[in-house]
């Protein structure tokens, strides 16, 4: 499975092809739709979020319902694209009756100067287009297929929030279900209904201050069986996929599965799960601490990866110094709009590429043109792995 996007963030559109979903699969505009819904409605977006109302358009790929094994494109469009035709439209320049605003002042943090410089381009908006996090749209419409696929062959995978701003949310157990309704339902999307408050605070007073704020996102995942991934090649291993994926997300920082960071400071008899089994469940571990993985393939366990933002790059208020690349005079940039804080939003996107990664993982080893072929492979692994 693969998939490219395209589109700028205040273009006509956005589209996505995805390979190598295999036929027969259902699959209704409402699997997607309810994911883009969810990615915007997370608490400290701007005023973006309010013009946009994200719906997909599937035109390639399905028929009545089920995937036929051909390519899937997938569109979003752009409501905003209407404000902004005179700058984004496909007329040439010089047949362009209203003056072009030309951006010449690169953000610090943000894609601005690397991206201007990579590709020779004056005018900073060719680069800001397409480096906007605008595009997780469409990761998450591709990833809210790959959740479709996993969610018929019994493997669950939903995303929240952790921390924001500094206000971490209480370890708690939770089923599977719970964490999903949460998930789902919350405005932070957070499972600790105390720091809920206390995050949202947070993000009003970075809005207040015109600053922004970041944080961690979790993503857990139930279901998968052990063994997918592998130890032979260093660009098998499931989990530094996963990782690779989850930085690629705007802002995104880090990644950590299971205790993370916290294992470089305990010894290895409080780290390592040990091993158990019975008729039932087959081969599982009694703890947890390593998040699901071990030699980069999956355990069996859950799957608990976290991912790191940073603070939202564009700062309303608190302008940090830059450069001019027309002038060279030095300036502190003052903006319109951005979001203070897209943490929330963030876990949304995290979860569909956590997604995308399993699905593509379980499609390469149980190779087959036909999702319920498929299906019947990975229920007699499952067999097979449980008496083994
Ligand atoms: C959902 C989401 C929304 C974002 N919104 C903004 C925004 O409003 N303003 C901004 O400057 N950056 C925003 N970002 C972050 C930038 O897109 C990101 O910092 C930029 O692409 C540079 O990439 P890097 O931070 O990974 O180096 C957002 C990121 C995500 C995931
Ligand atoms: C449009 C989205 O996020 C955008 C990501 C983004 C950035 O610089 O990354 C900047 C903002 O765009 P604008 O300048 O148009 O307000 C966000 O709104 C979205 O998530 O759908």
């Amino acid at each position: 499975m693969r998939y490219l996007t395209a589109g700028e963030s205040h273009g006509k559109q956005l589209t996505t092809i995805i390979e190598g979903i295999p036929a027969r699969m259902p699959l209704v505009q409402e699997d997607i739709n309810s994911s883009l819904l969810r990615r915007q409605k997370g608490y400290g977006r701007g005023k973006r979020m309010q013009i946009e109302k994200d719906l997909v358009d599937i035109t390639g790929g399905v028929r009545h319902g089920y995937t036929l094994g051909s390519p899937i494109s997938l569109v979003v469009h752009n409501d905003d694209f209407k404000h902004w035709i005179d700058i984004m439209g496909e007329d040439p320049i010089e047949n362009n009756t209203k003056l072009r605003r030309v951006v010449s002042r690169p953000r610090p943090g943000h894609a601005d100067l690397n991206g201007a410089l990579k590709y020779g381009h004056r005018d900073i908006r060719n680069v800001l287009e397409r480096s906007s996090a605008r595009e997780t749209t469409v990761r998450v419409a591709a990833g809210a297929v790959a959740k479709t696929l996993l969610k018929h062959l019994g493997i669950k995978v939903c995303g929240y929030v952790k921390e924001i701003g500094g206000i971490c949310a209480k370890e708690n157990e939770f089923t599977m279900k719970e964490r999903m309704e949460i998930s789902e339902s919350s405005p932070v999307r957070t499972l600790d209904a105390d720091a809920e408050v206390k995050m949202m605070d947070a993000i009003d007073q970075a809005k207040k201050e015109g600053d922004s704020i970041g944080g961690v996102t979790e993503v857990y995942v139930e279901g998968m069986p052990a063994g997918i991934g592998s130890y032979v090649h260093y660009d098998r291993k499931l989990d530094s996929k996963i990782a690779g994926s989850v930085v690629s997300i705007n802002a995104f920082k880090g990644v950590e599965f299971g205790i993370g960071f916290q294992a470089a400071k305990m010894n290895g008899s409080n780290v390592h799960d040990e091993i158990a089994w019975n008729e039932k469940q087959g081969y599982y571990r009694s703890t947890n601490r390593l998040g699901g993985f071990e030699g980069g393939m999956t355990t069996g366990m859950p799957i608990v990866v976290k991912g790191i933002m940073k603070p939202i790059p564009t700062l309303m208020l608190k302008p940090l110094q830059s450069v001019d690349i027309e002038t060279k005079d030095p300036f502190k940039a003052t903006v319109e709009r951005s979001d203070a804080c897209a943490v929330p939003a963030a876990a949304v996107v995290m979860e569909h590429v956590v997604a995308f990664e399993l699905a593509k993982a379980i499609t390469e080893q149980f190779t087959s043109d036909q999702f319920p072929q498929l299906k019947k492979a990975i229920e007699a692994y499952r067999e097979e792995t449980r008496c083994f």
